[in-house]
């Protein structure tokens, strides 16, 4: 039996078995991977070397944790696939928006252990932030391990479920909002001259800094955003713009509505899989 099996292994998949890989949570010879094409099986296989599965259902029969990182729209075909081959002592890791607990174990039609979990990609360099929930048949050990396998590529906060939303807005789709910083700042240098690939690096080096200047000084990020403005100084006129231009409250809409979408997504497999009106 091996440890961990990933069904779908794209951008997050990966980013987790790379993660995993590399930090130390598992071995290569303890994975066992599934992907649609084989094209990407035999990339995967050669890349970090663990072993490739015939179909969803191998790697169902042959792993104790089933990460289910495929496209929410295929999770249903492929926990139809699994559904007889997940046993009692397994553990299915969800990652998709749409599925509750609740009707992850409906559409497994039996007391599956499950442990929710809203990741992000930067888990493939070890700096990825997850928020988990688990299912109530999971005892304290298991939990302990996936928090540990979550901990192997960054942090890991567990929430109750119904703040999975606001996680997916915070963790899983943020960096997406990040790049976008990153490449307009970056868009604006070159504007002021700066060759594109110095661009990148000042503005990326920038985020990084000040996210650790978050992390590490435990300061307010206004007293932070306070201590760089001198009076009548440069950075000041900037932020006058981007108040503005409505920066700050454009962060907080996209939160919300990155939030909207992630419970329209559960509440429509709710009505779907617990016949709830
Ligand atoms: N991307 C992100 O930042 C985040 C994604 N998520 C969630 O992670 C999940 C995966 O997303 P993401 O990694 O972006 O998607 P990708 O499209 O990058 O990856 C999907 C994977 O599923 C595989 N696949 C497709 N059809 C099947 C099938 N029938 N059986 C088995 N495997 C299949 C694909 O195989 P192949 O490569 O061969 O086509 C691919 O490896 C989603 O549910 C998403 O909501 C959660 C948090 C963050
Ligand atoms: O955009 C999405 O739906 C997925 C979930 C969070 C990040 N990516």
């Amino acid at each position: 039996m091996k440890k961990i099996g990933f069904i779908g292994c794209g951008n997050m998949g990966e980013a987790m078995l790379s993660g995993a890989l590399n930090y130390g949570f598992v071995k290569k010879e303890d994975v066992i991977v599934y992907t649609k094409s084989i094209e990407n099986l035999e990339r995967l296989n050669k890349k970090y070397n663990v072993v490739m599965a015939k179909d969803s259902k191998d790697v169902a029969e042959n792993a104790r944790i089933n990460v289910l990182a495929v496209k929410p729209d295929i999770y249903s075909e492929v926990i139809e696939e699994i559904k007889d081959k997940i046993s009692k002592d397994s553990i299915v890791i969800a990652i998709a928006p749409n599925f509750s607990i609740n009707v992850i174990k409906s559409m497994f039609d039996k007391d599956v252990k499950v442990a929710r979990a809203m990741p992000n990609t930067p888990a493939m360099i070890g700096c990825g932030i997850t928020g988990i929930c688990f299912s109530d048949n999971m005892t304290i050990e298991e939990r302990k391990e996936i928090l540990k396998f979550f901990t192997s590529f960054g942090e890991v906060i567990e929430v109750k479920e119904d703040l999975m939303k606001a996680v997916g807005s915070v963790s899983g789709s943020s960096p997406a909002f990040i790049y976008m910083l990153i490449e307009a700042m970056s868009d604006g240098a070159v504007l002021l001259g700066i060759p594109r690939k110095d661009a990148y690096r000042f503005a990326a080096k920038a985020v990084e800094g000040a996210a650790k200047m978050v992390l590490e000084t435990g300061k307010h990020p206004g007293e932070l955003k306070d201590a760089v403005c001198s009076p009548g100084g440069t950075s000041i006129e900037g932020i006058i713009k981007l108040e503005e231009k409505g920066f700050r409250s454009g962060i907080i809409e996209a939160m919300l509505k990155s939030a909207e979408k992630f419970y329209s997504m559960e509440e429509k497999e709710e009505k779907k899989y617990m016949k709830i009106e």
